[in-house]
């Protein structure tokens, strides 16, 4: 669900029900990761979506099929209205000028034999071949001013293993840039670096949206990151977006059960049992996922619906769109949790403030 502001024009970027399922010990066997379910997204022009959930639940595989690295089971992918799923090499390598991945590990993406001349100068002859010469050695010049490695002539004749994680991050996104891309697939950029210099690289990839209008996919572990830098922010379990909305609210007001604790359990979301001591238990297995809503193993409030049926989205009082039975009127989704004790109960439950509101109205009706 595009937040207000991103509703704006026309996505760059559309995902419409896009499933991932990987074979598993080979496609005779008939055993499937469903590493994706149905998720669709929209990225617009001059925007930050976030996509946050714990290790394991699809984020990366996402951004993969976003850029093409591994082939969507089904769904649709468009780039400017048109449809990107069958297409040509020269297709593809449109598809590529206008859609860039930044990568977590900025030493395992850049090659260590190449100076960053090298690198930046063959990046951009891939998209614009006919660079050479003095023009070239500008176009590089200018891609290591555009991320702020300056003076350029500092740089320009060092290899990766002479710079530090974060000036290695910036050649990472000069060579993104290169391209002259509509899209960023950034794939948790700052997740390796030193904390002192992460803020840096959000400013530097804010700047792009902001003066470039370039539309960018932010992955990560960390929602504190995602509410700094991103508009609308999706959260992701066990394959599926959970809850999706203004970033603000989703980080502050949030709404489903699973991003409560994920955002309780900030900065550490993989091991939120420990914090949140109701929700038991680990991820799901993704090659036989729960039936109904997947958080509903570990989440302390599910109800027979939850396993019976996949919950409906529907809209918060927040605003955030929600993929849980407690947001709607069904009486199944509510029976278990209105038994769980008096008025003063439910205020201690670890719950989101919406949905408490909502069984204390459902208590005093009774
Ligand atoms: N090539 C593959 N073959 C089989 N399973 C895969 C493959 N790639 C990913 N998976 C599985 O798909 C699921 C989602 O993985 P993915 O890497 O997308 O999650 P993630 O949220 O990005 O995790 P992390 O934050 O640890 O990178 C996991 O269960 C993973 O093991």
């Amino acid at each position: 669900m595009p937040s207000e502001k991103l509703e704006v024009g026309n996505p760059v970027l559309r995902a419409k029900n896009i499933i991932k399922h990987f074979p598993v010990g080979g496609l005779k066997r008939g055993r499937y990761v469903h590493a994706t379910d149905a998720v669709s997204l929209d990225l617009y022009a001059g925007h930050v979506v976030a996509l946050v959930g714990e290790s394991g639940s699809g984020k990366s595989t996402i951004a993969k099929l976003l850029s093409q690295l591994v082939p969507i089971t089904s769904g649709t992918i468009e780039l400017n209205g048109q449809l990107i799923n069958k297409h040509s090499r020269r297709k593809f390598k449109e598809y590529t000028n206008e859609v860039q991945m930044i990568f977590q590990d900025p030493f395992g993406s850049l090659n260590s034999i190449h100076t960053v001349r090298y690198i930046l100068g063959r990046a951009l002859q891939i998209h614009k071949k006919s660079l050479h010469g003095a023009k070239l050695q500008e176009a590089v010049i200018e891609l290591l001013q555009r991320v702020k490695l300056t003076p350029a002539a500092r740089y320009i004749d060092k290899f990766p293993h002479e710079l530090s994680g974060g000036q290695r991050q910036h050649i990472s996104i000069a060579r993104a840039l290169a391209a002259d891309p509509k899209v960023l697939l950034a794939d948790e950029p700052i997740s390796m670096l030193d904390v002192s210099i992460r803020l840096g690289i959000l400013n530097l990839l804010k700047d792009f949206r902001d003066n470039y209008g370039i539309a960018i996919l932010y992955i990560t572990h960390d929602v504190a990151s995602a509410r700094y830098f991103a508009d609308e922010t999706l959260v992701m379990y066990a394959g599926r977006i959970i809850e999706r909305g203004n970033s603000e609210m989703v980080t502050q007001h949030p709404a489903h059960p699973y991003t409560d604790l994920l955002v309780n359990s900030a900065p550490d979301p993989d091991h939120f049992n420990a914090l949140r001591g109701e929700a038991k238990g680990e991820a799901p297995s993704l090659i036989d996922p729960p039936s109904g809503c997947r958080f509903r193993t570990r989440c302390p409030f599910a109800t027979e619906l939850c396993a019976a049926q996949l919950p409906p989205t529907v809209k918060a009082a927040t605003g955030q769109e929600v993929a849980c039975w407690l947001y709607t009127d069904n009486p199944g989704a509510m029976v278990n949790i209105g038994n769980k004790g008096d008025l003063t109960t439910i205020h201690d439950l670890n719950l989101p403030e919406q949905v408490k509101a909502k069984l204390i109205q459902n208590k005093e009706e009774k």
